[in-house]
């Protein structure tokens, strides 16, 4: 039957990224411990394989411990699974040289019931080492034996309460269960000479995703038979119950965001427009200048400029996926232009992975306005700065010099600045966040 407070299982934590949970779906679907205790009424723990090097996605950090709004992703993930008060211990699997980064992690966003263990050399050996933590029988078991273990990636995030209880609930009748997701691409079998075999049929197959969740016995079991060969290049844990225990899964349909990080988060080609945006419809002069200069500075790394003269509806912008935006600011001490950017940005669903760039840029005619003067107006974007990277939009400024009589020092400074924002643009760099630049 159900019974208990389902909503006040997982309150969702202030200034949290994840969103609410879907406590209401969990309470349709989930049956309560005895005496209403929220959660499946069985003994359930989760075993999270951390120890991965993230080979796909590239860079020195391992997928896992990649800053996303400044907060390792492992965190979220661990938010997520900790929020859900019926899972009573989560064991986590990490490379011995990340062991005492883990544990930062663990001190700082003060995460509960988290045990750690050493990783594998291969994502089954690490479960099977988290397992073995869980292990009644086994010597370097200390934590209570589930009935019920789920598995889950650490490096998807976006799991919820629901999908837990499904996965759990449906473990628990048939042995083992997973997430599954239709298929995005239709899978095809090519042939030895490398032409078309086969092309399966789309609908009749599925994605297997996270979370799994076994009863203990069932995965422990397939895991203590299975061979160096599955240990090695397996890839699917209902895999080895299946061929192990003989247990067919359940599978249970799992909502979009699931995902795992494994490459790069966005197309090349989205992730390098940039689009221009001015305070004026003028374009002669230094404007006109630099809007070439930029167009062929940013060309060059095959990228395309649009032009959105004042006027235009900046909703349009918001609504194309953007990330790169060059603001430029010819009417002195207004910030009107960047602060309608910045709020329609500040509206849009923030890129997790991914910064937007903003670079703001000003000229100053050194002829007739002080140099101090500008310096004291322009200081305004350090504040703006700080607010919207909390939403992972990194703000720049650029400040042209010039005078009216040195046209071919201006031509200069307006190359150089366009080369500062080409830089500014690609490098992406966290720490030059409301920093202005001079050209
Ligand atoms: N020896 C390993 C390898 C992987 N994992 C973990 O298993 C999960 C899913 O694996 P995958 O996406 O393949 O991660 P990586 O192996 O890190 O990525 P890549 O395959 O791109 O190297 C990740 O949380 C990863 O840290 C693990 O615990 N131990
Ligand atoms: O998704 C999985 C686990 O998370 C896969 O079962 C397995 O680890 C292979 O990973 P990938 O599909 O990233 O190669």
């Amino acid at each position: 039957g159900i019974q208990g407070p389902w909503a006040s299982v997982s309150p969702t934590v202030k200034g949290s990224l994840l969103p609410p949970p879907r406590d209401q779906r969990a309470m349709e679907r989930g049956p309560t411990r005895d005496g209403g205790e929220p959660g499946p009424a069985v003994a359930v723990a989760a075993v999270l394989p951390a120890g991965g090097c993230g080979e796909r996605l590239g860079g020195p950090t391992p997928k896992q411990f990649c800053p996303v709004l400044g907060r390792p992703l492992i965190s979220y993930t661990l938010q997520a699974l900790q929020r859900v008060s019926w899972i009573k211990d989560i064991v986590v699997a990490v490379t011995s040289e990340n062991m005492d980064m883990m544990r930062a992690i663990i001190h700082q966003y003060q995460h509960q019931r988290v045990t750690l263990v050493e990783a594998g050399a291969t994502r089954h050996r690490s479960i099977f080492n988290g397992l073995k933590a869980l292990a009644g029988d086994h010597p370097h078991s200390k934590l209570p034996t589930p009935t019920v273990v789920i598995i889950h990636d650490a490096v998807r995030p976006f799991v919820e309460e629901d999908v837990l209880v499904s996965v759990v609930t449906a473990a628990k009748d048939h042995g083992a269960a997973g997430a599954i997701r239709p298929l995005v691409s239709t899978v095809i079998t090519p042939s030895a000479d490398g032409c078309l075999d086969q092309s399966l049929d789309r609908a009749k197959h599925r994605a297997s995703e996270m979370p799994q969740a076994f009863l203990f016995d069932v995965i422990y079991r397939a895991y203590r038979q299975c061979s160096d060969h599955d240990l090695e290049f397996g890839t699917e844990c209902l895999h080895l119950a299946l061929k192990y225990c003989h247990t067919k899964a359940k599978l249970v349909e799992g909502p979009p965001d699931l995902w795992k990080v494994r490459r790069k988060a966005l197309p090349y080609k989205i992730s390098q427009q940039v689009c221009v945006v001015m305070d004026t419809k003028e374009d002669a002069g230094c404007i006109g200048f630099l809007q070439g200069v930029l167009k062929k500075e940013l060309e060059v790394k095959g990228t395309s400029v649009t032009l959105c003269p004042n006027g235009q509806d900046l909703q349009k912008i918001f609504l194309g996926e953007c990330y790169n935006f060059v603001c430029i600011n010819t009417t002195s001490a207004d910030f009107h232009q960047i602060t309608k950017l910045l709020d329609g940005l500040e509206s849009r669903t923030p890129s997790l992975f991914y910064p937007v760039a903003v670079v703001s840029v000003h000229f100053l005619d050194s002829q007739n306005v002080s140099f101090s003067e500008r310096m004291k107006e322009l200081m305004e974007m350090k504040d703006f700065a700080k607010e919207v990277k909390e939403r992972n939009i990194f703000l720049y400024g650029v400040l042209v010099c010039f005078t009216q009589d040195n046209l071919q020092q201006l031509h200069e400074n307006v190359r150089q600045g366009a080369s500062i924002i080409t830089s500014l643009l690609k490098d992406r760099n966290a720490g030059l966040t409301g920093q202005l630049l001079i050209a």
